[in-house]
């Protein structure tokens, strides 16, 4: 589904400030698979996330998604099989416009599965139920201000309009890491539940030690701009929790 082959990526190339984020990385992740990646800060594991959305372009190397050559494409010309969540759940939604408009906007900015934008009462009942699968009760408060709820809500929401669009691919850089260990528990969950309800291939960053032993068919650990390991979920059950810790530093 995303094949990366020989990716380097420096940044601030011959300057004192010079960084090697990605060297020689070769990587390649199946239709369907849920793949973890941990590792020390600075390992690279967000530019490898930025290098599969298009925000950064590698220096060599080749990218292909969908068996189509993706290495220089933009961010908005690989829309139609990424998307993305980000650590902060301001990120994605419009604030002051309410649930209902939100999803409004997402269903207009993409081809979205399961939602015709057509009568207002319509649409709203469709927003209704596809919000009820969430199980927060949030189907009820479609017309409130999306500003308004919790993080935790914000972020459950901006993965249902994410993956109701037409992606197939979907990137989570740290979707929990500013949330409360319930809510992230949450998130985490119906993350799961609908990147099995669509089919997805999945890319998780994260630093919490029990999404990374809990979630995904493979995991990696990146150092310093490299694969170190890459296992994959049968393997992960066998490591300890200490020795799977490890890799994170
Ligand atoms: N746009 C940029 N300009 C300059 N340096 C950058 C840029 N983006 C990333 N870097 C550097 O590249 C290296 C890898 O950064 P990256 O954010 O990919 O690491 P990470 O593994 O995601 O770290 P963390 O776990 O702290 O989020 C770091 O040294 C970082 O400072």
């Amino acid at each position: 589904m995303i094949e990366l082959m020989n990716i380097s990526k420096t940044f601030n190339a011959g300057k004192a400030n010079e960084v090697k984020a990605l060297q020689k990385l070769s990587l390649n992740i199946e239709e369907g698979e849920f793949v973890v990646i941990v590792g020390a800060n600075g390992s690279g594991k967000t530019t490898l996330l930025n290098l599969m959305a298009g925000t950064v372009i590698p220096d060599t190397g080749s990218i292909t998604i969908a068996g189509n050559d993706a290495t220089k494409l933009a961010e908005y010309g690989r829309s139609k099989w990424i998307a993305r969540i980000f650590q902060n759940p301001l990120l994605g939604t419009a604030a002051d416009l309410s649930i209902v408009d939100n999803f409004r906007l997402a269903a207009l900015r993409t081809k979205s599965k399961g939602l015709t934008i057509g009568k207002n009462e319509a649409f709203k009942k469709q927003v209704q139920e596809k919000i009820a699968t969430l199980g927060m009760g949030l189907e009820n408060k479609i017309e409130q201000p999306i500003g308004t709820l919790s993080g935790g809500q914000r972020q459950a929401l901006t993965l249902l309009m994410s993956v109701m669009d037409e992606c197939k691919i979907l990137l989570l850089d740290e979707p929990t890491a500013a949330l409360d260990p319930r809510s992230a528990e949450t998130v985490m969950r119906t993350a799961e539940a609908l990147i099995k309800e669509y089919k997805l291939t999945a890319i998780l960053v994260t630093h919490n030690l029990k999404d990374a032993a809990q979630y995904g068919s493979r995991i990696i650990q990146m150092g310093e701009g490299e694969v170190l390991k890459n296992i994959s979920a049968k393997e992960k059950a066998k490591l300890k929790q200490a020795e799977l810790y490890e890799w994170f530093g």
